[in-house]
C-alpha cells in the first residue's frame, strides 16, 4: 500500500463523537511508552502525525487519522501508567472500554508489546477482554532494534509459547523498530488485505 494522505481528524474522550464516516478502522493500544504513537507516524511516513514521548501518558485521548481516504487509524492512551491519578485511570479505561465496545467500524485491534518483556499481566487481561467482546486483533512486537536478532528471538517465541497457555491459536503478529522501519512493508500489506476483506460491508 502507498500512502498518499495522513491526516489528523480530531480527538476526543467520547467513542459517541468520533468521525461518522463509514470506513474501516485499525486502532492501536498498548501500555504507555511501548511505542503506539511513533509506530503511527512510522507506518506513515510522517515525523510527528502522532505526538511522541519519552515519558509515559503522552497519549490522552482517542486520536483518529484518515488515510488515503479510505480507512482510519486510532492512536489511544497507553494503559498500565502508574503516574496517572486513579480518578483519571479510571476514567481512561472507561472511554477506552467503551471504544471497543461501540465502535461498529473497527475491524482490527492491534495490541502493542514491547519485544524486551515477558507477558504481563495486563496485556494478557486486555487481551482477553478483546476475546471476551469478539474483537479481532493482531499483537505487534515493538523496538526489535533494542534487541540482538538471538535474544530477540527466544524472546518472541517464549511470549507466543506462554500465550499458547491461553489461546487455542496464536493471533497474527509482527515484529517491528520505528527507528529502522522494521516490518513497515508487512503491516501495511495486512492492512490492505484486510480493507479489501471488508469492503463489501462498508459499502
Ligand atoms: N529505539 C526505539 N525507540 C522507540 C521505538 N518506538 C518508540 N520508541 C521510543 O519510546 C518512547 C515512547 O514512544 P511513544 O510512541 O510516545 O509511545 P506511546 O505508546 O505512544 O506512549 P503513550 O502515548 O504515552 O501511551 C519514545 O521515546 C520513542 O522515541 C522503537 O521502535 N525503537
Ligand atoms: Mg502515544
Amino acid at each position: 500500500m502507498k500512502i498518499t494522505s495522513a491526516e489528523f481528524v480530531m480527538s476526543n474522550s467520547n467513542v459517541t463523537k468520533a468521525p461518522k464516516d463509514r470506513l474501516p478502522e485499525y486502532a492501536f493500544i498498548g501500555r504507555s511508552n511501548v511505542g503506539k504513537s511513533s509506530l503511527i507516524n512510522m507506518l506513515m511516513e510522517r515525523k510527528d502525525l502522532a505526538k511522541i514521548s519519552g515519558k509515559p501518558g503522552k497519549t490522552q485521548l482517542i486520536n483518529h487519522f484518515k488515510i488515503n481516504d479510505e480507512w482510519f487509524l486510532v492512536d489511544l492512551p497507553g494503559y498500565g501508567y502508574a503516574q496517572v491519578s486513579k480518578k483519571k485511570r479510571v476514567i481512561f479505561q472507561y472511554f477506552i472500554e467503551n471504544y471497543f465496545k461501540e465502535r461498529e467500524q473497527l475491524v482490527c485491534t492491534f495490541v502493542l508489546i514491547d519485544s524486551r518483556h515477558d507477558p504481563q499481566k495486563i496485556d494478557l487481561d486486555f487481551m482477553q477482554f478483546l476475546g471476551e467482546n469478539q474483537i479481532p486483533f493482531c499483537i505487534v512486537f515493538t523496538k526489535a532494534d533494542k534487541l540482538g536478532s538471538s535474544k530477540l528471538n527466544k524472546q518472541i517465541t517464549s511470549y507466543k509459547k506462554k500465550l499458547l497457555q491461553y489461546w487455542e491459536s496464536l493471533p497474527n503478529t509482527f515484529l517491528t523498530s520505528s527507528s529502522t522501519g522494521l516490518g513497515r512493508k508487512e503491516f501495511l500489506e495486512f492492512i490492505d488485505g484486510v480493507n479489501e476483506d471488508v469492503a463489501e460491508d462498508f459499502k
